[in-house]
């Protein structure tokens, strides 16, 4: 499989490198480009210099099976429209990393270029740069099974894949993707209290990653409901049951929740 990335920021140099790493895709195989130059000589050194680099958007989509964009939102539709004379429809695959921006704009932008257009959106999370991500994968009308299989095939490798219809990718995304952040945000505050609790901060943060790692097992190897699991914690009349009613006090819930929703991109 050859694989064309288009941006080699946070996404798409995550995907290279990661790819590489995996042994999924040689480095010869990939090409990729990025607004400097500059950027590109890093990852080279990251990938081997086997990786094919350029910063002509254009000139790097020839032969590859699947084209991936990984530019900002705001950027995308017009990196289309730089490609688009250059693409070879059907035989190549379009997947978009760009959060927001639907299915049907970026169809309407290529629509003039061809009647056989093969599109995708793929949301990966910043856990694709250690293997681990959850990338939520929509498929455009028109692809076969076998182009998901072709799509899965670059995403797996560096993590699980889940498939879901477009109208709940924003919800999922703000979950999985920007989630990321939100869960950093628990840590640091965990963290921050537990210095004032008189541990250090490494031996907090170690004690805070061991216990995450014990919640996603309960959650995820038991397959038990976070409630069941808070009522093993909380014994009547004990300390968990202290520290939770303060926090709820303090908005808990209705800040994660408030959060979420404000992650939903824009209507306009
Ligand atoms: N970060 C995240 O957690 C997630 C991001 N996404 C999506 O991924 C996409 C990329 O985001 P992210 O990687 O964070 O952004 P970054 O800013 O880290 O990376 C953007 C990359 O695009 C390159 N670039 C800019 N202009 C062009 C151009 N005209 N042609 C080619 N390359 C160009 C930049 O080059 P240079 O470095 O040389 O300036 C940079 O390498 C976004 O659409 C975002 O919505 C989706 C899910 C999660
Ligand atoms: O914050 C953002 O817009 C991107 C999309 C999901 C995660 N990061």
């Amino acid at each position: 499989m050859k694989i064309t990335v288009i941006g080699a920021g946070n996404m798409g140099g995550a995907i290279v490198r990661g790819l590489v790493a995996q042994n999924a895709v040689a480095a010869e195989n990939i090409t990729v480009t990025a607004a400097h130059a500059s950027t590109l000589d890093k990852l080279k050194k990251a990938c081997g210099q086997g990786l094919n680099t350029t910063t002509d958007n254009a000139e790097a989509v020839a032969g590859a099976d699947v084209i991936i964009l990984a530019v900002k939102p705001w950027l995308l539709l017009g990196v289309l429209e730089e490609i688009a004379p250059r693409i070879a429809f059907r035989e190549q695959v379009i997947v978009s990393v760009a959060a927001g921006v639907s299915l049907s704009q970026i169809d309407s932008t290529l629509q003039r270029y061809s009647s056989d257009r093969v599109i995708f959106r793929a949301i990966p999370n910043t856990a694709i740069s250690v293997a681990a991500s959850t990338t939520l994968l929509c498929r455009g009308d028109n692809a076969t099974d076998k182009e998901v299989e072709l799509v899965n095939a670059v995403f797996e490798p560096l993590g699980t894949v889940v498939e879901l219809p477009e109208s709940r990718l924003n919800a999922a995304m703000a979950v999985t993707s920007c989630g990321i952040a939100y869960v950093m945000r628990f840590v640091r505050a965990t963290v921050e209290g537990a210095v004032e609790l008189g541990l250090s901060p490494d031996q907090a943060l170690g004690l805070c990653i061991d216990t995450l790692a014990g919640t996603s097992a309960l959650l995820g190897k038991n397959g038990s409901h976070p409630e069941a699991e808070i009522d093993k914690v909380t014994t009547p009349g004990g300390l968990t049951i202290r520290g939770l009613n303060a926090m709820e006090e303090a908005g808990f819930s209705q800040s994660v929740i408030k959060g979420l929703r404000a992650s939903l991109p824009s209507k306009d």
